[in-house]
């Protein structure tokens, strides 16, 4: 009791409560933190230090931010018998069949939301024409890319997707705004809830893809989705000839998702195609006996593992760009000892000197793994997307041009579903990757929300045009509220952050205050998750919100320790010896960009990494230790 009042007195009246939960070690942890979160940021802390607050904070959300939500069902089966991964994500836990599988719970980091607020308050619509909607396009300047914002998309589509209920809704704007809406009002499907079967949380939400890192925005969620994708003939997955994805009798490509899809996303879908079979056309040549299903099988796990390191130490590393996320990432794949001692000595030392591939068993840390409800939050980006996609040409570049002369101005709306494959099929793959390459992506902050995705045809499941345009920012708000999903400061106190008190605590600029007021009174508890992460003060380097950023920080490292095929099968066996050699010699998009498009970055990419704007200057040389350092 004592000891539970003198830690208290160091922490935030309103963190309290959830400290008083904590044993006593993650009490002295917390502490640190706390410490640090108010009187020295980690982020302007040296590198060591900075890693090391990450450590403690990673650890206290493993311990407080992992809520299993109902129960998967499954039973044990004979691991020895799934030595790869299955089609529908089944049979990956050691001891539970059905742990991840598509259809399962959605997880959370925290308990639903618990504040009163009506589900209308204030109402969607009004925060997205006061709050969301584009002004004037803003770009996140030279270091993310629109192969970055199409990147962070096939990665939501291997991932997540919610079930939807076959109840409809709608949102009819009020008069307060409504003139200022491109639709007055609009219908949409509900998320479908089921009882979770446990009082706590009493209801969850279903995960329609396979959470784990499976390449499943390639392979499909099932059998049906594999079967669709596949040639049965050596392992490879069909391409059409012009490099880019086949399409069936519908014109809906043949791929592992083809859900509000659009050109930069069905064009990395096909890159990644092109790599699978590339993977098979290697494997034959060295292991001539494997058949069709074992080239298939192997390829599989190598093309996702080569997908998962480049988010982890390349595409993330641009998204968070400080020299401590550079090392911590790297850290997470390689270990504090690096890839050369890696390359030596394999996994042996243990996570945090080895890195989390290859660790022997996989770690769920009490919790049985899905992905979450606030990951899904986090990741609402779509303030990423441009109104228009800038053509480039290549033909008409002189030997002086660091970038090619824009050809056209193609808008973003003729670019989205089977329209978009079909402008895309003109354009051609080239064109296409090296034109996303010199765009910047839009910036995450209020206002700048495309204006086009407020009166959007969705597409389905199949790819198929949806009957009634949504209004997409409102729908954003309207989905987390739905989902019971916390608002901004009671997702920061689970997340043991401080709340704030005033406006003037979330931001500086005095035109967002002002709007805040306007939207929401003095009421800092009322304001909603999405705009609160706009709306936050930046971290330098960061893309992102650091409230966004510490539900990543938990999440990737968990999507690699916890899965059977980044661990203990992260091996021979299941890769095969080139296989794993493959993996380990690819480190960035730009490898792969290179190994299909030889002279494409040569020419074209000053940039340090694929997913910065191509002709920006590399990054200077950081003060890594030199075995942290990427490989230049
Ligand atoms: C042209 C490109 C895109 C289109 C047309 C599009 C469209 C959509 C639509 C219609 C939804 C479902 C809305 C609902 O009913 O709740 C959705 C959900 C979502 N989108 Fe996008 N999107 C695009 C790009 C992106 C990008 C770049 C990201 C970046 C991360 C992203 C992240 C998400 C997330 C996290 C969800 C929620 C998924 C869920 O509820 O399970 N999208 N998008």
């Amino acid at each position: 009791m004592a000891s539970s009042q003198f830690f208290s007195s160091f922490i935030h009246p309103q963190l309290r409560q959830i400290m008083d939960n904590m044993c006593l070690f993650d009490k002295i942890l917390f502490c640190i933190i706390h410490f640090l979160d108010k009187y020295l940021p980690w982020h302007r802390l040296p590198v060591l230090i900075g890693l090391a607050y990450l450590g403690i904070r990673r650890h206290l959300h493993q311990r407080y931010n992992l809520l299993r939500v109902g129960s998967s069902n499954g039973g044990k089966y004979d691991t020895g018998k799934f030595v790869y991964r299955t089609a529908d994500g089944t049979c990956n836990h050691p001891t539970d069949d059905k742990v991840g599988s598509q259809g399962t719970f959605f997880g959370r980091n925290m308990p639903p939301s618990s504040s009163d607020y009506a589900l209308m308050d204030p109402h969607p619509t009004i925060v997205a024409t006061k709050l969301f909607e584009r002004r004037e396009y803003i770009e996140c300047g030279k270091q993310f890319n629109m192969i970055a914002c199409s990147w962070i998309q096939f990665m939501i589509h291997d991932w997540i997707d919610h079930m939807e209920d076959t109840k409809q809704m709608e949102l009819r704007a009020p008069d307060e705004v409504a003139e200022r809406c491109p639709l007055k009002s609009f219908r949409f499907l509900k998320s479908k809830r089921f009882p979770t079967g446990s009082p706590d949380p009493k209801f969850g939400f279903l995960n329609m893809r396979t959470p784990w890192w499976d390449g499943s925005v390639i392979y499909g969620n099932n059998t049906e989705g594999m079967v669709r994708v596949r040639t049965f003939r050596d392992g490879k997955l069909k391409i059409s000839s012009n490099g880019l994805l086949e399409h069936d009798a519908k014109d809906i490509p043949i791929s592992g998702d083809v859900r509000n899809g659009w050109a930069g996303f069905s064009l990395l879908q096909a890159l990644f195609v092109k790599e699978h079979n590339a993977v098979c056309d290697m494997l034959k040549k060295h292991y001539p006996d494997l058949d069709d299903e074992k080239l298939y099988q192997h390829a599989r796990l190598v093309t996702s593992a080569v997908i998962a390191k480049i988010h982890t130490i390349d595409w993330t590393v641009e998204l968070l760009k400080t020299d401590t996320l550079l090392a911590g990432m790297r850290i997470n794949w390689y270990g504090f000892l690096g890839k050369k001692v890696k390359d030596l000595f394999g996994p042996k030392f243990g996570p945090v000197l080895s890195g989390l591939v290859g660790l022997r068993q996989p770690r769920d840390h009490g919790t049985p793994y899905s992905l979450t409800e606030e990951f899904v939050s986090v990741y609402r980006i779509h303030s990423l997307l441009p109104d228009k996609i800038l053509l480039r040409d290549v033909k008409s570049a002189t030997s002086e041009d660091k970038c090619p002369p824009i050809q056209e101005e193609v808008p973003m709306r003729e670019l989205i579903g089977k329209e978009g494959e079909g402008r895309l099929s003109k354009i051609g793959m080239e064109q296409m990757i090296l034109s996303l390459g010199h765009q910047a992506s839009g910036a995450l902050t209020l206002w700048n929300f495309p204006s086009w995705m407020r009166n959007l045809i969705a597409h389905d499941i199949n790819g198929e045009e949806r009957l009634d345009p949504v209004d997409m920012a409102a729908l954003e708000i309207y989905r987390d509220r739905e989902r019971g999903v916390a608002r901004y400061n009671e997702f920061r106190r689970n997340l043991l952050m401080i709340p704030i008190s005033k406006w003037e605590d979330l931001t500086d600029d005095e035109k967002v205050i002002e709007a805040l007021r306007e939207v929401y009174g003095h009421d800092v508890e009322k304001l909603d998750l999405q705009v609160g992460l706009h709306a936050e003060r930046k971290i330098k380097g960061f893309a992102i919100s650091e409230s966004a950023f510490f539900i990543f920080l938990l999440i990737a490292s968990r999507r690699l320790e916890v899965d059977r095929f980044f661990t203990t099968n992260f091996n021979k066996e299941a890769y095969t010896e080139k296989g794993l050699e493959w993996v380990n010699s690819t480190e960035t998009l730009k490898d792969v960009i290179d190994r299909h498009f030889p002279e494409m970055t040569k020419k074209w990419m000053t940039s340090s990494s694929a997913f910065s704007v191509w002709h920006s200057e590399p990054n200077p040389k950081n003060y890594l230790p030199l075995y942290l350092r990427p490989a230049t």
